[in-house]
């Protein structure tokens, strides 16, 4: 396949890394990253360990970016900016791994080339030219929309979305296409929801999240996260959010979440693409969100503060 890894920061220069084993690669990335990467290729290293040569850029042509797939993997904020970019050339699919809800951003400019992806392995850029594997996890990939499942993909199961993720496990990568895509979306944001807003204010790892008093906040917004789902059609029982929370604080206990990351490295958060996404979605139902509103104002409040010093 033809892949561009549209934002090769930590997450799409591993995964970047590991496809350029099987697939004709090209990152789109920073300077001095790009430069290394197209100078000594990229080495992966940690619990994953490769050293390939995918092509690198800083500004991708409509060539480039007329390919079979483009997997993005900017920070939620810059999801806009990434589109508007991608809808200068002509790729066939699209495919976002970042976390919050971008895929209705991307369709915006993309239209239904747009798939929905989810990942849970770690990633960590070491330097130019060398990222981290964390932790090996998972990738799901499928149709974002339950309307997208009717017509022609019978079932629930989405062929484009099989064709993606039989070539992300011919390269080594653990990819499944899931047919409950739309679902496995907001259940990842009630895991989301609840776990990264929380250690980031508490500063304290995702283990933290097992025992009272962060363990019912994190509930609270993953509860309030399942609420607005089912007002959008999505089958997610409170409980199953819950549940799924406490699988992700056991499973990555000793992780610092990435906006406790962002926050400890005073960088801008992905707030506004999770617990704010959730407030906005509940607003428009009529859904009231306290803990997901709490949430993001107060980060929200951080983020002014750090951008007016
Ligand atoms: N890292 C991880 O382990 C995981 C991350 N995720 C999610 O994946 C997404 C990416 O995370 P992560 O990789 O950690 O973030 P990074 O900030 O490391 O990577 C994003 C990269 O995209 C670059 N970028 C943004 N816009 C452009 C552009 N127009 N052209 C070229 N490069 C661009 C950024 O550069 P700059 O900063 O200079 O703008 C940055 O290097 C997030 O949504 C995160 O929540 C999900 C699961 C695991
Ligand atoms: C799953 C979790 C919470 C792991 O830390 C994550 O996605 C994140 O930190 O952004």
């Amino acid at each position: 396949m033809e892949i561009v890894v549209f934002g090769a920061g930590a997450l799409g220069s591993m995964v970047g890394g590991i496809l350029a084993r099987e697939h004709h690669v090209t990152l789109v990335a920073r300077d001095p990253h790009a430069r290394r990467i197209a100078g000594q290729g990229l080495r992966v290293v940690g619990e994953l360990d490769a050293h390939t040569r995918p092509r690198a850029t800083t500004a991708p042509t409509p060539e480039d970016l007329t390919c079979d797939l483009v997997l993005v993997t900017v920070k939620a904020y810059d999801t806009d900016e990434a589109a508007r970019t991608l809808a200068t050339g002509d790729p066939e699919l699209v495919c976002s791994l970042s976390n919050g809800l971008t895929e209705e951003t991307l369709a915006g400019h993309l239209g239904d080339r747009v798939l929905a992806g989810s990942a849970t392995y770690g990633a960590e850029l070491v330097g130019p030219g060398e990222v981290r594997c964390t932790g090996v996890g998972r990738i799901h990939v499928g149709e974002f929309a339950d309307e997208r499942l009717d017509g022609d993909e019978a079932g629930g199961a989405s062929r484009r979305a099989e064709r993606v993720a039989a070539a992300f496990r011919e390269a080594g990568l653990d990819c499944t296409a899931d047919p409950e895509m739309p679902r496995r979306r907001w259940e990842k944001l009630a895991v989301n929801a609840g776990i990264n807003a929380v250690t980031a204010l508490a500063r304290v790892p995702n283990g933290a999240l097992a025992d009272a008093p962060g363990r019912a906040v994190a509930h609270r917004a993953a509860r309030e996260t399942a609420r607005v789902a089912r007002s959008q059609g999505l089958d997610l029982a409170d409980d199953e959010a819950v549940a799924a929370v406490d699988t992700v604080v056991r499973e990555t206990a000793a992780n610092r979440s990435s906006m406790r990351q962002d926050v400890e490295s005073g960088s801008r958060t992905e707030v506004d693409a999770i617990n704010g996404a959730v407030v906005d979605r509940g607003t428009a139902a009529g859904i009231d969100t306290p803990t997901n509103r709490t949430m993001a104002d107060l980060l929200g409040t951080w983020e002014r503060e750090r951008i007016e010093e």
